[in-house]
């Protein structure tokens, strides 16, 4: 075979029988994956198979999210700083993927969404409990979320878990004061199961971290990665938010929801308030 064919050449120890071996199909079990794409409209309508994909590769990235979360909260629970912003670093890889991909599903118009919005009933992404997941280990709990989760047991126990367990900044925080910064008592004893509430102290424990960033490099570098979660979400959030506008404009949502105006809400969530309270404070007396 040569080149002015332009076909490659199939080499001769290229594996072909996978009778007994494991093949890339297996491996990563394309036969589930793969048939998990089940569109509702009747006759289908095209563009479902789009609003699935985009949907269910969202969910693929949120349970890697999780996953590595989960483990930067073992890591700031250990002192094991380095390893936790590792885990923070991968993290912010994967939401700037999340954020980028909102563009495929931008090209979905009102006119062919509308012709299969109707099909999707009472589902909606306020039901899907990896998102929530996720707000919860970074720290904005909310126990009222998990009432819809009542008919799916697996769901509401992840979800409940999460919500007696401290999150990300709570261990973060207690990793501060082991070290010996003045974080007050009341936050690191506070009801792990209610969303954290801003605390003026704290910001003062900042303040003394980013003016001394030289003797506080580690710890200051940590916030300033926390920060960097904290803004991609919201630019998620955003995008989320401009492209329902687009999409049904201001519509209520199917989930029951006002719809573009409860998502504009949770753009004034915050999961780290002290962390973007301390810079109006430096340089300040
Ligand atoms: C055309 C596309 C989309 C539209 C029109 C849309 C619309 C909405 C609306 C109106 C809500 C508010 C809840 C309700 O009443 O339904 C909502 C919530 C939500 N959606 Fe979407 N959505 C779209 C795509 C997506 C995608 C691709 C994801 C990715 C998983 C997603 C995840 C979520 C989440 C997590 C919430 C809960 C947000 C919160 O609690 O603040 N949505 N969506
Ligand atoms: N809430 C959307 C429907 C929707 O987008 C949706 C429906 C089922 C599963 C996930 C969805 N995505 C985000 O809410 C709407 O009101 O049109």
């Amino acid at each position: 075979m040569s080149v002015e064919k332009n076909t490659r050449s199939f080499e001769q120890g290229i594996e072909t029988d996978f009778s007994d071996k494991m093949s890339y199909g297996s491996y990563l079990r394309l036969d589930l994956l793969l048939a998990a794409q089940q569109p509702v409209s009747r006759p289908e309508h095209h563009d479902e198979l789009l609003f699935i994909i985009q949907h269910q590769a969202t969910e693929l990235w949120f349970k890697l999210i999780l996953h590595e979360l989960r483990a930067v909260r073992t890591e700031l629970r250990a002192d094991d700083l380095r390893q936790a912003m590792k885990g923070i670093a991968r993290v912010k890889h994967i939401q700037r993927t999340l954020t980028e991909q909102w563009s495929v599903l931008a090209t979905l118009t009102p006119s062919e969404y509308a012709q299969f919005r109707g099909d999707l009933g009472a589902s909606s992404g306020f039901q899907s409990w990896q998102y929530r997941a996720v707000e919860f280990l970074l720290g904005n709990k909310n126990p009222a979320m998990l009432e819809v989760f009542a008919a799916d047991p697996a769901a509401h126990a992840l979800l409940s878990d999460l919500l007696d367990a401290t999150s990300i900044y709570d261990e973060f925080l207690a990793l501060l004061h082991r070290r010996g910064y003045a974080v007050p008592p009341a936050v690191l004893e506070r009801d792990v199961r209610e969303a954290h509430v801003f605390s003026r102290e704290l910001v003062a424990a900042f303040k003394y971290i980013y003016e001394n960033t030289h003797d506080n490099w580690d710890v200051y570098e940590a916030c300033e990665e926390l920060v960097d979660l904290e803004e991609n979400f919201q630019l998620w959030r955003f995008r989320h938010l401009k492209t329902v506008e687009r999409t049904i404009g201001y519509k209520p949502g199917t989930g029951g929801s006002s719809g573009a105006a409860f998502l504009q809400k949770a753009l004034e969530l915050t999961f780290f308030p002290e962390l973007l309270a301390v810079r109006t404070e430096i340089g300040r007396p």
